[in-house]
């Protein structure tokens, strides 16, 4: 049998001596889920997806991944951050950017580390999902940030992941390429396991089935619960449901945003 692609058990986390950021979090997410990671700014959603590839290890408690410790199973897990961390004058093309990419899975395979015939094509196949194939050649810098973002998608997709995970895929993106997207992450959802933080509900709840809510503690919920009450419990905190901006508003989504006067 398979084994989880994710499980944490009992996990607390702290930044250099400062209070847990994670207190005592122990879920499993099964193979082929897509699953959505909500909570409020600060909640620790973003430290958990670094428990997950191995970049922070837990203060106590263990993280595993498809049964091993997570830097085993890196090879395995496709990572798209939520910030950009490129020197905006380093001479890369968004063609380069994508197939580092495919140094995740075990090395670029051709001849003294060059991308043979199948890396490139991979990394083009990645790019057409996102959109973004026409710009293969252009420097990376040259982007608008959503742009990047769609890239940074590919790039991550570029690994043949089994273990997707993906800090705020659509929070720069304009309205069609968010739906493409939400094509895109149901179809790999039928062979791999995704995880996603997002902060648009409307988005989440038409696709996932379950949601992680993250505050210091983490909660599974499923999508069908979250309202009103549940995602007060969630936040921690009163919040608005409210139709906002103009991306959103377009798509008639509703969201949910934390009411900064009960923060
Ligand atoms: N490198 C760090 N050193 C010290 N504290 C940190 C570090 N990174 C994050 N934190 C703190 O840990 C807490 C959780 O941060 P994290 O980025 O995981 O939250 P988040 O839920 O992803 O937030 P957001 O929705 O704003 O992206 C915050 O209080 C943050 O200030």
């Amino acid at each position: 049998m398979d084994k989880l692609p994710v499980s944490f058990q009992q996990v607390s986390f702290s930044y250099e001596n400062s209070i847990p950021v994670l207190d005592d979090v122990s879920f499993d997410i099964h193979a082929r889920e897509l699953v959505a990671m909500v909570g409020p700014n600060g909640g620790g959603k973003t430290t958990l997806l670094k428990l997950m590839t191995g970049m922070l290890t837990p203060s106590s408690g263990s993280v595993s991944l498809f049964g091993k410790k997570p830097l085993y199973a890196r090879p395995r897990i496709g990572y798209m951050p939520q910030y950009l961390h490129f020197d905006p004058d380093f001479p890369i093309t968004v063609r380069e950017v994508v197939l580092m990419g495919r140094l995740g899975r075990g090395g670029i395979r051709g001849f003294l580390g060059w991308p043979d015939k199948k890396d490139r094509s991979k990394a083009m196949e990645c790019l057409a999902h996102v959109e973004m194939d026409t710009l293969a050649d252009r420097p990376f810098s040259d982007l608008s940030g959503g742009q990047k973002q769609r890239v940074m998608i590919a790039r991550a997709l570029a690994c043949e992941p089994e273990l997707l995970l993906l800090d705020e895929p659509t929070a720069n993106v304009d309205s069609q390429t968010e739906s493409r997207f939400m094509a895109l992450l149901e179809e790999l959802s039928e062979k791999i396991t995704v995880i996603m933080v997002s902060h648009d509900m409307g988005f989440v709840s038409a696709l996932v089935k379950s949601v992680l809510c993250v505050n210091r503690k983490v909660v599974v919920h499923p999508t069908s619960e979250l309202t009103g009450t549940a995602i007060q419990d969630i936040y921690n905190c009163s919040m608005q449901m409210v139709r906002h901006d103009h991306r959103c508003t377009e798509k008639g989504h509703t969201h949910v945003i934390p009411d900064q006067r009960s923060l």
